[in-house]
């Protein structure tokens, strides 16, 4: 064989290397788009409030686009039965253990929400806030929320495919509400349920809201928030929707949701097919003495003195706004106000999760930090209540040391 020239043989030797090199690149390709996303995500302005439907720049927060769609749907239908309970003025209530009222609303809102999540993630885990057992010994109160729940549909009918139809029979129904006994913890997936928080607002026509929250070991990353009774505007000042007989008519009801890492939106709750959500953040608060402060409507679940008593301390000229249920999470997370204070009124109580695991997601997802009262952040993996945590304390991130500060310098004393 003659001798090959040096150009081929310079060529050869440059084929073997470009073909190296492809080599070596294929094996990395995995690791470049990362390397991407990690540059771009350093250089933003990292504001958490990004719309639900923008990715996140750190890509390996999952978007749970399942969960987020049948739990906004859920709490949608959910919501659709509770106001149809108010407005037929069908609220029966019965007595249960902690002698808080329970109503129809409550139990028919549970049921279908447990229908839902086992019609799609049939072996997740549920923590909700009710039980049959007081149904199964009064048929008269188990039919009357039956035939509420059995005719209790969406409008739009796939939407309703999705959430598996209806439930076969009352003796199901019940079955079903039991499904939320879930002990909670910290290993696997668990949704967190109250049907309806603020049961005293919901039966005063108050606010109210209907709560669900989604669990991954422990860890809060979907949440949902049904507001019949809270103004649709974002921008409705914080004390709108305050007050008695508040109505779910027209400019009424609307939808938080939070996705860990993609931020926080608001909607029209409606009884058709979703709307578009629109991101929602915090407001910056430049002004202590404007700030806005909201807390329970009831004194028995948050301490109003010691409430008034941080807000004269931090500055704040303005009176409280009392609000029933977690639409106060909601209502800071769009920037109607600023801070929600829940200040323990006895020793042994402990929150539950129902009460603020869509909340807590919501608000920080929204550019807020929440903590309890000693600045910790809440911790949703020890079962079914907040068994780690005193009392919460949600304000922008900005001023959240500031307020811890102040807020122990008033309740640390005792
Ligand atoms: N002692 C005590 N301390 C703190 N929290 C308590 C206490 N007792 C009850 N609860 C829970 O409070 C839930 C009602 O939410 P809010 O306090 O935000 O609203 S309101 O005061 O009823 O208007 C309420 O939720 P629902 O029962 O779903 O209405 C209760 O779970
Ligand atoms: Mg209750
Ligand atoms: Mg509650
Ligand atoms: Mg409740």
């Amino acid at each position: 064989m003659p001798p090959r020239p040096a150009h081929s043989k310079f060529l050869l030797i440059i084929s073997l290397l470009v073909l190296i090199l492809a080599a070596i690149l294929s094996r990395t390709t995995t690791f470049f788009p990362r390397l991407a996303l990690l540059a771009s995500h350093l250089t933003t302005t990292s504001h958490p409030a990004s719309s639900l439907t923008t990715k996140s720049p750190i890509m390996s927060a999952p978007s749970y686009e399942k969960e987020l769609k049948v739990a906004q749907l859920a709490v949608q239908r959910a919501a659709i039965l509770t106001k149809r309970v108010f407005h037929e003025k069908a609220k029966g209530t019965v007595s249960k253990d902690d002698k808080s009222p329970v109503t129809i609303g409550d139990f028919g809102a549970q049921a279908l929400i447990i229908s839902a999540l086992k019609a799609n993630f049939p072996t997740d885990e549920i923590v909700a806030e009710e039980e049959s057992a007081t149904l199964r010994t009064d048929a008269s109160l188990r039919d009357q929320i039956w035939e509420l729940v059995k005719s209790t549909k969406l409008d739009d009918p796939a939407a309703e495919e999705l959430l598996g139809g209806s439930i076969k029979d009352a003796d199901a129904m019940l079955d079903i509400i039991d499904l939320g006994n879930s002990k909670g913890g910290a290993k696997g997936r668990i949704w967190a349920i109250d049907p309806i928080d603020g049961t005293k607002g919901f039966l005063r026509g108050g606010q109210y809201a209907v709560c669900l929250g989604f669990m991954v070991d422990g860890d809060v990353k979907v949440g949902v928030l049904g507001c019949p009774n809270l103004p649709v505007n974002d921008s409705a000042p914080l004390d709108a929707g305050i007050g008695e007989n508040q109505s779910d008519d027209e400019g009424r009801g609307v939808i938080f949701s939070g996705v860990l890492g993609h931020g926080a939106t608001s909607r029209p709750l409606g009884t058709g097919a979703l709307a578009e959500g629109k991101a929602i953040s915090m407001k910056p608060i430049k002004d202590m003495t404007q700030a806005s402060f909201c807390e329970s409507v009831e004194s028995g679940h948050s301490n109003q003195g010691e409430s008034a008593q941080i807000a004269q301390k931090l500055g704040i000229t303005r009176p409280s706004v009392r609000m029933d249920s977690q639409a106060k999470y909601g209502s800071i997370a769009r920037g109607a106000g600023d801070i929600y204070l829940r200040l323990p009124t006895s020793k042994t109580y402990q929150e539950k999760i129902w009460d603020h695991a869509a909340g807590d997601l919501i608000v920080r997802e929204a550019g807020g930090q929440v903590t309890d009262t000693t600045g910790k952040r809440l911790d949703f993996s020890v079962g079914r209540t907040l068994a780690e945590n005193k009392g919460v304390v949600a304000a922008p991130a900005e001023v959240h040391d500031q307020v811890i500060k102040v807020v122990q310098e008033v309740i640390g004393q005792k």
